[in-house]
């Protein structure tokens, strides 16, 4: 299992360039399955999520193909292939589940393993279920399988209003998915609103999708009979532009973040300006300038949907209130298991305590290097950042969670003047 020994104490200086998004990058390559032309996707981030997913379409019959420097991936899936999604790949990426909506209403029917929980949380899907037999899906979970298909003698989806319990990423993709394709109109209320999202359904419309209001709460779709393909840029990736704020911010320096999306961004930047730190939107990017931790003031915050505090960004942002100044409480609303870098953090010298889905943090710790376990993607951020400011050595193990969403994070870093090297097993 490999391992990032990080010698901390350096300050980040330099540029970097933000990859494609990790988020928007899952949904679209499912978006493949809703046509048999050729759909081509540059700026792919080369990560394992896109590894895992790319299995999964091969294995389903898809002709998949990556070319050139940029994260070019190509995408053929033919009139006639697997729609199964197995238990072996679903597993250790939630995202599969993405596959669900496409097969449905390109193929008529799909099998495709429930997910399961996962370290942040339960991740229940039951509002994709839930919105798919409102658009005439007859679904059955067997042997921990989501087996879907049209009632007899029906060739498409049915469009419907659907309005989820509760704001879901991947659910209001999946439905805006399987909505392109269904017969009518579907008008999806309560709709995420995620840059992914947005994303996702601006790729959908090169593919000859009829969506207005993707980016607010309704989503209209008028299906069509059969889609296109198409060529489409993956949007950069919000939270590695996040990440990398924070680990400046943290470790002082300067630095451009390259392709990073000020307007993605909003409710990140209005923290780390309060907290002192300079971030300037630029042409192409964004330019960071932290005077370091010790003239920071630590920020509370609240995670919730977009565009509030991301969920995916909060561990990182805890990182730097630990070596900021003065107490702040931060409050997980999304996930309820998602404070498990805190422990971990504490092996560093963190001071954080937990009441339920608030963490208190008293910033000011001068931090010691220590080995360390990661326990899912974005708390391996946070320990990393924690790592680069920390005393001594760091080990951060278990990072095979890290490299599940984070493209060459180490070499990044390493470009930025960070003492950081990979020890693989
Ligand atoms: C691949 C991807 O894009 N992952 C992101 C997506 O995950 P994902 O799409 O899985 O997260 P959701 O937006 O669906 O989850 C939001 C909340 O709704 C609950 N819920 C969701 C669906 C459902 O059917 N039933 C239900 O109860 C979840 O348990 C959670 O409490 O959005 C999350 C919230 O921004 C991010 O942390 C993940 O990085
Ligand atoms: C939780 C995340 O991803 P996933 O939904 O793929 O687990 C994340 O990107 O932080």
């Amino acid at each position: 299992m490999d391992k990032l020994l990080v010698r901390g104490g350096r300050s980040l200086q330099g540029e970097v360039t933000i990859s494609g998004a990790k988020n928007a990058a899952l949904p679209e390559m499912c978006a493949a399955l809703l046509t048999a032309e050729p759909v081509h996707l540059v700026n792919v981030p080369r990560l394992h999520d896109v590894r895992t997913m790319r299995k999964l379409l091969d294995n389903m019959g898809v002709a998949t193909e990556t070319h050139g420097e940029r994260g070019g991936m190509s995408f053929v899936a033919p009139d006639s292939l697997n729609p199964e999604a197995p238990y072996e790949l679903v597993k250790t990426m939630r995202a599969s589940v993405l596959a669900l909506g496409p097969l449905l209403a390109r193929f008529g029917r799909a099998r495709v393993s429930l997910p399961g929980g996962c370290a942040i949380g339960s991740r229940p899907v039951d509002q994709h279920i839930k919105g798919l037999q409102a658009m005439g899906a007859e679904i059955v979970v067997e042997h921990g399988y989501m087996v879907a298909a049209l009632p007899a003698g029906r060739q498409r989806l049915q469009g419907a209003r659907i309005t989820t319990d509760m704001v879901t990423v991947t659910g209001t993709e999946n439905l805006l998915m399987a909505a392109t394709l269904a017969e009518g109109e579907t008008v999806l209320e309560n709709a995420a609103q995620e840059p992914e999202v947005t994303d996702l359904a601006e790729m959908l419309i090169k593919m000859g999708a009829q969506i207005e209001g993707h980016g607010t709460s309704r989503i209209r779709i008028q299906g069509v009979a059969t889609l296109h393909g198409c060529t489409h840029q993956v949007v950069a990736d919000r939270i590695e532009a996040g990440t990398f704020l924070c680990a400046v911010a943290a470790t002082g320096g300067e630095a451009l973040l390259r392709h990073a999306r000020a307007d993605h961004l909003d409710a990140v930047i209005d923290k780390l300006r309060d907290a002192g730190v300079a971030v300037q939107a630029v042409a192409d990017g964004l330019r960071i300038h932290s005077p370091g931790a010790a003239q920071l003031k630590a920020q509370g915050f609240r995670t919730t949907e977009y565009p509030g505090f991301p969920t995916d960004m909060q561990a990182q942002f805890m990182a730097l209130n630990v070596v900021a100044q003065g107490t702040a409480t931060v409050a997980e609303t999304i996930f309820e298991n998602r404070f498990m870098h805190v422990n971990e953090l504490a092996r560093l010298g963190a001071r954080i305590s937990i009441d339920g889905r608030v963490a208190t943090v008293t910033g000011g710790a001068q931090l010691s290097g220590a080995t360390v376990m990661a326990t899912d993607l974005r708390a391996s951020a946070s320990l990393v950042i924690a790592g680069l400011v920390a005393r001594g050595d760091t080990v951060v193990d278990r990072i095979y969670h890290l490299d599940r969403g984070y493209d060459a994070m180490e070499a990044k870093l390493r470009g930025l003047g960070a003492d950081i090297e990979r020890i693989s097993a």
